[in-house]
């Protein structure tokens, strides 16, 4: 009979306590499927827990667990990017296969770790830190391995999603939503970044990576978040038949003009068809919606956050590590492993990231403009004079100071274009505030 797989677990929190209780719950399927038992040896805390097992070493040495003879599994769930960061690298050091939920980290540092991981023959596992409970990890690098990605757009932070679907079904204030969301440990430790957008793009370099096969660049992913909303934007939206989702985009733009040949990579509020599969994925749930050649598009969806959720794609992580620890090849030999960014690392591609200016979407528009004769044939002469196809237009009734809202969707355009249309259009005599822009895509 083949030695127990022993783990440890750093930071019992949402996620740890989550991996300790599906492990409680499931020994036998675990077992069943990996032939091996699993156990928890050690447990890295701040404070001792009286709810964990007493036959489970429990210390607030982390550093020390990392490199103890008595783990083969390091799971980082303590979350931030640098004692964690820390924590992994000492665990590589030491010989440890290590599992994280922790994108963050990854998105900033994941170059670094995972060579350091390939040079020590172990690997970094990370399901978990991408949409939560969805496989979207083993999807990309091994179910769509034979497919060239063009685009992905996906629903990544269930936080985001709580709160926008809380809001527009049933009026919650934005707050509210929130601190229901942190109460459920769908939250990161720092709910900015749910609500601005970093978390989601975090994901997105993750995504990116392994969809084109480039180093992760976190620091070239365009990021905007949820709290410009408004309930005005969302009802609007509704009308025109779209309703908006917070989305992050992965885009192969291929062209013969080599400054618009490159990838996107950008998370923001975006207004998609209400009929688009994604437009209903709401909560907690998370969807990711992939198109790639020749299998088309495939859509992965279910719950975003949350402590089962993420304790399964953490233990799917330990389940796949078990098999590599148990084959015939030398224990902790990860050669034969799918590659960290499901490319070989010499084969990652230099792809120029393209700037905010140079991407290309529809826009929503809302401009408030005094009803003054001419007003609307002044702001589409600038759309179409900038070259700018409106694909519908809206105008609301005035409201008591005389404003018109008018509403413009428009078909796609270099942001460099809508910029400089939109600077023209601000200033025309009868318009009073700043235009209200939000991207728009028909996912086609
Ligand atoms: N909560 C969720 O739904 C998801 C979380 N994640 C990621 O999983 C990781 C953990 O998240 P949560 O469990 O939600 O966080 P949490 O805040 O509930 O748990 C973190 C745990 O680590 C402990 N900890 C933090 N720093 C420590 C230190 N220096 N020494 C000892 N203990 C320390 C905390 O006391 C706490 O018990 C983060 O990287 C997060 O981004 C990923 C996917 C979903
Ligand atoms: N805070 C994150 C947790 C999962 O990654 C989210 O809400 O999606
Ligand atoms: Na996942």
């Amino acid at each position: 009979m083949s030695k127990p797989i022993k783990l440890a677990i750093l930071g019992p929190g949402t996620v740890g306590t989550g991996v300790i209780n599906l492990i409680n719950d499931n020994l036998d399927e675990l077992k069943r499927r990996s032939g091996r038992d699993i156990i928890i040896t050690e447990v890295g805390t701040r404070r001792q827990r009286d709810d964990i097992d007493a036959s489970i070493v429990q210390s607030d040495d982390l550093m020390a667990i990392a490199s103890s003879d008595n783990v083969d599994i390091v799971i980082e769930l303590i979350g931030g990017t640098t004692f964690a960061k820390d924590l992994i690298m000492q665990a590589i050091k030491n010989g440890k296969h290590v599992v994280t939920a922790n994108k963050a980290l990854l998105a900033e540092h994941g170059n670094e770790l995972f060579a350091l991981a390939e040079a020590h023959q172990v690997h970094v596992a990370y399901e978990a830190a991408v949409a939560g409970g969805i496989p979207i990890i083993k999807v990309m690098r091994e179910a769509l391995a034979a497919n060239k990605v063009e685009w992905l757009a996906g629903i990544i932070n269930g936080t985001g999603n709580f709160i926008m679907s809380e809001m527009r079904d049933k009026g919650r204030p934005f707050a509210d939503v929130l601190a229901e969301a942190q109460a459920l440990g769908y939250a990161e430790a720092d709910p900015t970044f749910d609500v601005e957008g970093i978390d989601a793009a975090h994901k997105l370099a993750i995504l990116a990576s392994i969809a084109f096969g480039m180093p992760l660049q976190f620091d070239k992913v365009y990021c905007e978040g949820i709290t410009g909303i408004t309930l005005q934007d969302v009802n609007y939206a509704e009308e025109l038949g779209y309703r908006i989702k917070h989305l992050g985009f992965a885009v192969r733009r291929d062209s013969a003009d080599s400054d618009s040949s490159g990838i996107e990579l950008r998370v923001h509020p975006t207004l998609i068809p209400q009929d688009a599969l994604l437009a209903n994925v709401n909560g907690v749930k998370n969807a990711v919606l992939v198109n790639s050649h020749p299998l088309g598009q495939t859509l992965y969806c279910g719950d975003g956050a949350g402590a089962g959720a993420t304790a399964s794609a953490v233990m799917a992580d330990v389940m796949d590590l078990v098999r590599i620890l148990g084959s015939d090849d030398a224990e902790g030999n990860n050669s034969h492993h799918v590659p960290h960014l499901a490319f070989m690392p010499e084969q990652l591609s230099d792809s120029p990231i393209l700037r905010a200016e140079q991407m290309t979407t529809g826009y929503y528009l809302r401009v408030h403009a005094y009803d003054n004769p001419g007003v609307l044939a002044d702001i589409t002469r600038i759309l179409s004079d900038a070259g700018i196809n409106i694909d519908a237009i809206l105008q609301k009734p005035a409201h008591d100071l005389g404003q018109v809202p008018v509403i413009i969707l428009t078909l796609p355009v270099v942001e460099n274009q809508m910029n400089l249309a939109i600077e023209k259009i601000e200033q025309l005599d009868a318009v009073t505030d700043k235009v209200v822009r939000i991207r728009l895509d028909e996912l086609d």
